[in-house]
């Protein structure tokens, strides 16, 4: 028997979906015919205590999305297409920039781009584009305890598919067996390293003799572990479980096509914007949680007081300060770094404010400063060659911008602590910045420390020794 409760929600979810099918029904009969300019609407629905994850998990259509701010408690799950701006330029541009000028409040296009737009992409990465933008069909939003069903159109265009618009809408699914619980994410069979641990010794002692010829200060050097499974791995399942395990971050997933999804947990913002305002954070630097108290303060006054680490962390603060001082006319830089405490790890953090000049664009802002040298390296063009050249792998949208632009704002973490499903295999990708003073075993274990977000869920425990060394 179903309670009362459970009962009464199925029905205002199910509910949900009728009111939204009226209101695009009434908005499209109202257009149909007409050859106004192009516009987007949107439509919104209270749709009860809803969870936006459980939701996506079970609908059919595609591709699929989810985005979650770190502070903000804002989620939203999508599904399906409205409009889309893509294309294999280092930055979308000018055709962004004229869909945007469409928006109504509310709507947003959710995307993300490579790290190296310039470096043609490997096969499993060949769904994702240099640069993706859409704007959705259908959106779950959660707000505190409150959710909202979401449809976006095109106007005039979408006038002449109300009859597919309105099947699409009967097709999304209500979660079943909600509040119910999943059973355990499946164990990884294998696990191959690239490069292995011989390979990544000769690629940073190579960083290392570029710092000494005077050819860079700093090169973020990444790593991609393979883990195999027996099965097909649930991409949306291992986004929930990640979730829980890592609060105080950005929750990201991009389902381009069926089989093939890239998320992750990230903590580091590459900038907000609100209006003209503008943020942007220095994140680098890195020592893991103790598993006591006093252990903890220790390494976090390593942290604080280690030079190797404070070096890392100001070449990222400096260049931020460089590339935003250019598009700012006011800027505020912290001059002091402090902690970032996250569940399993720690880091240095600086952060940055500042007001855009007129004109400058979401576009020109991801042009300045993308990659930051919290994932690239410094000088810029130097780092990016060593990447290319070093790096046994495409990185695809690891470590790239991923997020949101709207009319009045946009927001994009940097696309690390990450991971690409394709069937059943997860490619988790992460890095380390090599400066004078980093060492091979050090680098590596830094990056055990930064994948265990990911392989704790699994259950496979990393060497805690290690993460230490
Ligand atoms: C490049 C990554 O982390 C960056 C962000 C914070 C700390 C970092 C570090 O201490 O090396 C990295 O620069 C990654 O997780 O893949
Ligand atoms: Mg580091």
């Amino acid at each position: 028997m179903l309670s009362r409760d459970y009962a009464g929600a199925i029905f205002e979810r199910t509910d949900a979906r009728r009111a939204l099918a009226e209101e695009v029904g009434r908005v499209l009969e109202g257009n149909a015919g007409l050859t106004a300019e192009e516009r987007i609407v949107r439509l919104e629905v209270p749709a009860g205590d809803l969870d936006p994850l459980r939701w996506l998990g079970s609908q059919v259509m595609r591709p699929r999305s989810f985005w979650s701010g770190r502070e903000d408690g804002t989620a939203v799950a999508a599904v399906g297409v409205a409009d889309v701006v893509e294309g294999d330029g280092t930055a979308p541009d000018a055709s962004l920039r004229e869909r945007l000028a469409l928006l109504s409040s509310g709507a947003r296009y959710y995307g993300g781009l490579r790290f190296d737009p310039e470096r043609g992409a490997d096969e499993e990465w060949g769904a994702f584009g240099a640069h993706r933008f859409v704007l959705p069909r259908f959106e779950l939003l959660r707000r505190g305890d409150e959710a909202t069903l979401a449809c976006n159109l095109v106007l005039p265009r979408d006038a002449e598919r109300a009859g597919e618009l309105l099947d699409e809408l009967e097709g999304l699914t209500v979660p079943e067996g909600w509040p119910g619980s999943d059973g355990p994410l499946p164990t990884p069979v294998s696990r191959v390293d690239r490069p292995d641990r011989a390979g990544w010794g000769e690629n940073v002692r190579s960083a290392l003799e570029a710092f000494e010829a005077g050819r860079m200060d700093k090169v973020v050097l990444a790593r991609r572990v393979d883990l195999g499974f027996g099965e097909d791995l649930d991409a949306v399942s291992l986004m929930e479980t990640l979730r829980e395990a890592t609060p105080g971050c950005f929750h990201f997933l991009v389902e381009p096509e069926d089989g093939a999804a890239f998320l992750g947990a990230s903590p580091e913002r590459l900038f907000r914007r609100e209006g003209r305002g503008i943020s942007s954070e220095a994140v680098a630097g890195t020592r893991p949680r103790g598993a006591s108290e006093v252990d903890d303060a220790e390494l976090r006054e390593e942290l604080l007081g280690s030079a190797k680490d404070q070096a890392e962390h100001s070449i990222v603060r400096v260049s931020i300060e460089e590339s935003l001082g250019a598009l700012c006319r006011e800027l505020k830089v912290e001059d002091r770094a402090s902690e970032m405490k996250l569940a399993r790890g720690r880091h240095l953090v600086s952060r940055i404010r500042g007001i855009l000049r007129e004109g400058v664009s979401d576009a020109d802002v991801l042009a300045a400063l993308h990659p930051t040298p919290a994932v690239g390296g410094y000088p810029k063009g130097e780092a990016i060659g060593e990447i290319r050249a070093l790096e046994p792998f495409d990185r695809g949208w690891y470590a790239g911008p991923i997020g949101w632009i709207g009319a009045d704002g946009a927001e994009f973490a940097v696309g690390i602590r990450s991971g690409l499903v394709r069937g059943g295999r997860l490619s988790l990708y992460s890095g380390a910045g090599i400066v004078v003073g980093s060492t091979p075993d050090g680098e590596w274990a830094e990056i055990e420390q930064k994948i265990s977000d990911f392989t704790r869920v699994f259950g496979l425990d990393p060497e805690e020794r290690d993460a230490r060394a």
